[in-house]
């Protein structure tokens, strides 16, 4: 059948003379009915767990903007939390989890098979969606991916660099395998599940697939994304899949054929001609706008938006940042950027 909403043509591979867009983070602090939906949650984490409210939340950049992706309101730590770990965040800080420092620290986490009940409220958001997004509208499901998340669980919060997990990958890779293993194998049950409730699209979000280089790169970037979509494609016939390995420069090429991801989103560290000329070859691509640009906005956001606009003109893509937008982006920069994109 061929696709009729805008963003599924894009996955499909249909080159549009106005790209479909949303953005990451897209639902987030910078739009006063997030804080104030956030503020009657309570916090992030209620937030998440609260179907009604997180389909809320995830509704209303559509309403201001009418973006053409939903994307789930929910965290990449979520998993960890439905394995057993213990998650929470520090104010003005970021998350923090019980942390994995040895072979012992695996013994008290669930398996793959276990994380359905505490990630119910989850799937029941997906639910709600479906059944009230326009019908032009796709909702995008997501996961971190396991290297990503392992970072988080390794180090029991964010890092520069991801040194504990690299130090545990080098060291103790044992571990270090059957922490990856346990991720790969739930985030397939955890995405499946997703699908089924009424996700279209999934995302794997794979933040600091950058720190790794080389042979490591591919044994623990790529193979489990391929791992990911291999699994769910086959659950899932036609299933759209988007990875994100951040950062990834030049292991960004050829990176969606050797996944089977029918779209890599671009992060801004690439330049939009180098991200056409060696990325988009393959088929389509997401980004990569500077997130930066939402908060400074003026003529450079309008030129910005017209140039990665017609740096992807030749193939199928998706306009969006090379990251989240941050808290201090100005909404009505987000308008800008829509009347420069869509004329
Ligand atoms: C590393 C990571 C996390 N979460 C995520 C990643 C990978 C992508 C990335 O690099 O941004 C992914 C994520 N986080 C969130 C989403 C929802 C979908 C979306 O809007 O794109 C997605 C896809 C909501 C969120 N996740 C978070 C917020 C801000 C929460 C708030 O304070 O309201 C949102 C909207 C919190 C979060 N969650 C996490 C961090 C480091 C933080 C920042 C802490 C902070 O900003 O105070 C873990």
């Amino acid at each position: 059948m061929a696709e009729t909403k805008k963003l599924l043509r894009s996955l499909a591979g249909e080159i549009q003379d106005v790209p479909p867009v949303w953005l990451m983070r897209q639902a987030g602090r910078y739009l006063p009915e997030y804080r104030a939906t956030r503020a009657e949650a309570g916090d992030f984490l209620s937030l998440c767990y609260n179907s009604e409210l997180a389909a809320e939340v995830t509704l209303q950049p559509i309403r201001r903007y009418g973006f053409d992706a939903a994307i789930l309101f929910a965290d990449i730590l979520l998993l960890p939390q439905a394995l057993g770990a213990d998650l929470w965040f520090v104010t003005g800080e970021g998350p923090r989890l019980s942390t994995i420092t040895g072979p012992e620290g695996l013994s008290p986490l669930k398996g793959k098979d276990d994380i359905h009940e505490h990630m119910a409220p989850v799937y029941e958001t997906v639910r709600i969606l479906s059944r009230e997004l326009p019908s032009e509208t796709t909702l995008i499901g997501f996961a971190g991916a396991p290297w990503t998340v392992a970072t988080y669980m390794i180090a029991g919060q964010g890092t520069k660099d991801q040194a504990p997990a690299h130090k545990m990958r080098v060291e103790d890779p044992a571990t270090f395998d059957a922490l990856m293993d346990l991720l790969t194998e739930s985030t397939i049950e955890y995405l499946s599940k997703q699908v089924e409730a009424g996700a279209e699209v999934v995302k794997i979000f794979d933040s600091w697939a950058g720190s790794l280089k080389g042979e490591a790169f591919d044994k623990y970037a790529l193979e489990p994304a391929k791992k990911i979509i291999a699994e769910l494609k086959a659950r899932h016939p036609g299933l759209p899949c988007i990875a994100f390995p951040r950062e990834a420069g030049e292991k960004y090429i050829g990176f969606a054929k050797a996944t089977g991801a029918d779209c890599v989103a671009l992060d801004n560290s690439v330049d939009a001609a180098w991200g056409a000329a060696n990325v988009q070859v393959d088929g389509c691509v997401q980004g990569n706008m500077a997130p930066s640009l939402m908060v400074t906005g003026g003529q450079e956001l309008i030129d910005e938006t017209k140039r990665i606009k017609d740096a992807f003109s030749k193939g199928p893509h998706i306009f969006n940042l090379g990251h989240g937008i941050t808290p201090d982006a100005d909404p009505e920069n987000v308008n800008v950027m829509l009347e420069a994109l869509r004329g």
